[in-house]
């Protein structure tokens, strides 16, 4: 047996003892939070309120090491082709990498280009919100609309969310769906003379940004003519060829490079967004936040690694107590598109059933991810969390302070319920608690036996939490960064490959298989007679 299923049995043999001991007597251990907690600044990860014990997270460790995460994070910072399947490196911690110090792919070092376009977007961003570049007419630029999906749209769009306090410049709208309600509701209340597009896609292809840039395009002809279109867009891609073809003007595009997954690449020009709300100097923050973490990565221990320990705590819940799905719940507003950036990032990072050499997986891979900002997530499906019957493991993350000090009350409040949901979830309520409850309020025995069932929580419910000064660019960058790491040390585990996304082909292929038939055309032989019910049925009670 190898090692690593050695280290995996063990673990199962110390799960089947320790899932008897309730969680809250595990919390009650005194030394609990020092040896459960690790923190990297004011940024602390509190993993006590699980059921993990010493004996396994040391087991989970020697995994991680068993498993050769060391080298391969260390191929990776050294540029080495990683993603295998795509035959790339990846290397988007050279893009934050503020270090002088060259990193060669393929023989050429890419931290000069890096440099050089940062400088480029930055000088843009400055003109723009300054109004030197301005629209076809003179007029400054006051909204920005981002086209473009998936990584092209998720990392820019969330980030501007978050730094929503430090925003300066103008307005940002991101148009990511093809469904025209989304550009047409954005449209709507913008002027195409103050508006600058920002046309987002690595690859320029990708059906929906194409779709949604076209429609764009003529938004502004239609308004300003034919001429005017070159002085209100923009271009982020890796395709630089098909960003001319468009009419966006050189001047007006910015690069990156295949070594940046399209999941990564809010670092690269694609967060020309949110240089454009917050201005360069937030921006930079937010790279030197996650250029510290890279370093934490890199040079600190497991025993004190926040990614390595995240991971752990990932990998014992998904593995050893085979849990499906887990929840990211920050009591942070402005983190609100935070889940659905997790989503992609994790879920399309490590949802793999081959490894590496294109075998079957040996374990079940990457969870379901999902969440909403708390306190809102209370009031929706934390009655599943605490009384359902499957365990969802919650990653609560919360900032010590706001960015509204006339708002006190309101954090405080949001503190509270944080710190009050991992307890309940910890701690539960047994039969006996409930019914003590119901008569202390007076009820008799027949209605005590009746509702105290109802109110019994399970208790024993595993949670982390990630607390923070506050969401600042700083912070942000460390966050991103550190889930970044986590999919990696969890990817280096199961043995595949976080960088490509085959998955999301097939349904491309069948999308443009099936637009004719949805066009009018003849419906596609290989068409299931399901497909071909819904066309015709589609067909029959549209255009009434
Ligand atoms: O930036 P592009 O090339 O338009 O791709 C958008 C998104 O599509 C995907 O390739 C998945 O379909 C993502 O990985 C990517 O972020």
């Amino acid at each position: 047996m190898s090692e690593t299923e050695a280290l995996w049995q063990s673990l199962s043999t110390a799960w089947t003892a320790d899932r008897e001991r309730p969680l809250r007597e595990v919390v009650a251990e005194p030394e609990r939070f020092e040896d459960f907690s690790c923190a990297f600044g004011d940024l602390l990860l509190d993993f006590s309120k699980t059921a993990l014990s010493k004996h396994s997270l040391g087991l989970l460790l020697d995994l991680v090491r068993a498993a050769g995460v060391t080298a391969r994070r260390d191929a990776m910072f050294a540029g080495e082709r990683i993603n295998a399947t795509e035959g790339r490196s990846v290397l988007h911690v050279a893009l934050r990498d503020g270090e002088d110090a060259p990193l060669a792919v393929d023989g050429a070092d890419v931290k000069p280009p890096v440099r050089e376009t940062l400088a480029r977007l930055f000088a843009f961003a400055d003109d723009v919100r300054s109004g030197t570049i301005a629209g076809a007419k003179g007029d400054r630029f006051t909204d920005v609309v981002n086209i473009g999906i998936g990584g092209s749209d998720l990392g820019p769009a969330m980030v501007t969310g978050a730094l929503a306090p430090y925003h300066d410049g103008p307005r940002c709208h991101f148009v990511s769906n093809v469904d025209g309600a989304h550009i047409a509701d954005t449209l709507k209340g913008l002027d195409p003379a103050t508006t600058l597009f920002v046309i987002a896609s690595k690859t320029f292809t990708t059906v929906e940004t194409m779709c949604n840039a076209a429609t764009a395009r003529a938004f502004i002809k239609d308004a300003l003519g034919e001429a005017a279109v070159a002085d209100h867009f923009a271009a982020v891609s890796t395709a630089l060829d098909k960003v001319g073809a468009f009419g966006i003007r050189p001047e007006r595009t910015f690069g990156f490079w295949d070594w940046v997954g399209g999941r990564y690449s809010v670092w690269s020009a694609i967060g020309l967004p949110v240089m454009l709300a917050v201005g360069p100097q937030n921006f930079r923050e937010f790279l030197a936040g996650a250029a510290a973490m890279d370093e934490h990565f890199r040079t600190a221990p497991p025993e004190i690694n926040l990614p390595v320990l995240l991971a752990a705590v990932g990998l014992f819940h998904r593995n050893v107590c085979g849990f499906p799905s887990r929840a990211v719940i920050p009591y942070d507003q402005r983190l609100a598109r935070f889940p659905a950036y997790l989503q992609q990032l994790d879920m399309e990072s490590n949802g793999k059933s081959v490894t590496l050499d294109g075998k079957p997986v040996a374990r079940p891979t990457g969870p379901i991810v999902w969440g909403e900002p708390g306190t809102n997530s209370q009031h929706a499906f934390f009655q599943l969390i605490h009384q359902g019957t499957d365990v969802i493991p919650v990653e609560f993350l919360i900032a010590a302070e706001g960015h509204e000090p006339k708002l006190l009350e309101h954090h405080q409040l949001l503190v509270a319920n944080c710190l009050a949901q991992s307890e309940a979830l910890m701690r539960g309520r047994t039969l006996e608690e409930a019914a003590a409850q119901l008569r202390a309020k007076g009820l008799d025995a027949a209605e005590v036996a009746r509702l105290a069932p109802h109110r019994v929580f399970p208790g024993s419910r595993p949670s982390v939490t990630l607390a923070y000064a506050q969401l600042d660019p700083f912070t942000l960058g460390r966050l991103i960064a550190l889930y970044e790491h986590r999919v990696f040390v969890e990817a280096a585990v199961w043995g595949i490959n976080a960088y490509d996304q085959w998955g999301v082909e097939l349904g491309k292929e069948l999308a443009t298989e099936l637009l004719p038939a949805v066009m009018d055309a003849k419906v596609p032989p290989g068409a299931s007679a399901s497909t071909r019910g819904l066309l015709t049925h589609l067909k029959e009670i549209g255009g009434r």
